[in-house]
């Protein structure tokens, strides 16, 4: 289990793991403990984590060869074969390591890590406001202790699922991990139409991203299938079944959503 004062290392303070980090804080973690490795961050957000007590180095050079009890690698895919090599001295058996990076496979990380327990994670921005997604797998080293540690780092920011095939981790991504962001161009196609239809451009973004908002709230906890949902506001022979019939064609958004999603899917294979 998390206990709230062990050491824990980020590295890479991003969009990924600035909310992994406000997830464990919320959850009550102790900022004392935290210490942050981003050479990128500008003095403003240096001063936000400092202000609240969290160590912020530029380096693993600064960081130092202290073992943390958990650190989570949040850089981007491509710096990990730079960053990768330094960072073997902060992990030692009593370590838990989680990566969030798309496409690293955990024979590399375990390569990186020979010592630790490494968990492979793919969460989403959701995460930022407790919502996320995050599906993992856990090489051999993960014990049932380093398991209940990386489920209790994780849920801090939303739900967890757990699989044990590696290879669905490219498909994950592809749904989960970017999916937000499909639902955000949505909202922003959705706008675009109603501005075409003769809306005030501000009132088209507010009706879409509240439509987008709602519907969401609705779909949250999966007590009532999408399908259902979709069927709830379509009268028969009415507006919404009018918009259907263009969406649900043959070359309506299935295929387009099963090419976008093979894309990305594509694109995190290319990444590992
Ligand atoms: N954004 C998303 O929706 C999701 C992202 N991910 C994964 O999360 C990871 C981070 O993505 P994201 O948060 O979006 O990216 P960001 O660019 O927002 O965050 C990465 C951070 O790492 C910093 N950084 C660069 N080099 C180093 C280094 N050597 N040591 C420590 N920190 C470093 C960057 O600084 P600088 O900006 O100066 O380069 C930046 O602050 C990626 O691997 C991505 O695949 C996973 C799921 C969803
Ligand atoms: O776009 C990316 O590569 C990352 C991984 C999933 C979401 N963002």
């Amino acid at each position: 289990m998390l206990e709230r004062a062990e050491p824990l290392c980020l590295l890479g303070a991003g969009k990924m793991g600035s909310a992994l980090l406000n997830g464990w804080l919320g959850w009550g973690f102790d900022p004392g403990a935290v210490t942050v490795v981003d050479p990128g961050l500008d003095a403003a957000r240096r001063t936000e984590f400092t202000d609240r007590g969290i160590t912020v180095v530029s380096s693993m050079e600064e960081a130092g060869t202290r073992e943390f009890r958990a650190v989570l690698l949040a850089v981007k895919p491509q710096m990990m074969g730079n960053v990768l090599p330094s960072t073997g001295v902060i992990a030692g058996p009593e370590t838990l390591v989680v990566s969030v990076a798309a496409g690293i496979r955990l024979d590399m990380l375990g390569a990186a890590f020979p010592r630790s327990a490494v968990v492979r994670a793919m969460p989403n921005t959701p995460a930022q406001v407790g919502m996320g997604m995050t599906v993992a797998i856990g090489n051999e080293r993960v014990t049932s202790d380093f398991h209940a540690l990386a489920g209790a780092l994780l849920e801090a920011v939303g739900k967890v699922a757990w699989i044990e095939d590696e290879s669905l981790m490219d498909a994950v991504t592809a749904v989960s991990g970017s999916g937000p962001a499909y639902v955000f161009l949505l909202a922003e196609c959705l706008a675009e139409a109603g501005r075409k239809a003769g809306l005030p451009a501000d009132l088209a973004e507010t009706l879409a991203n509240q439509t987008v908002a709602g519907a969401g709230v609705l779909l949250d906890g999966g007590a009532i299938p999408a399908a259902t949902l979709r069927q709830n506001v379509t009268s028969p022979n009415g507006t919404t079944a009018a918009a259907l019939s263009v969406l649900m064609a043959d070359d309506g958004l299935q295929p387009l959503m099963d090419r976008a999603v093979e894309a990305a899917r594509l694109r995190s294979i290319e990444l590992g």
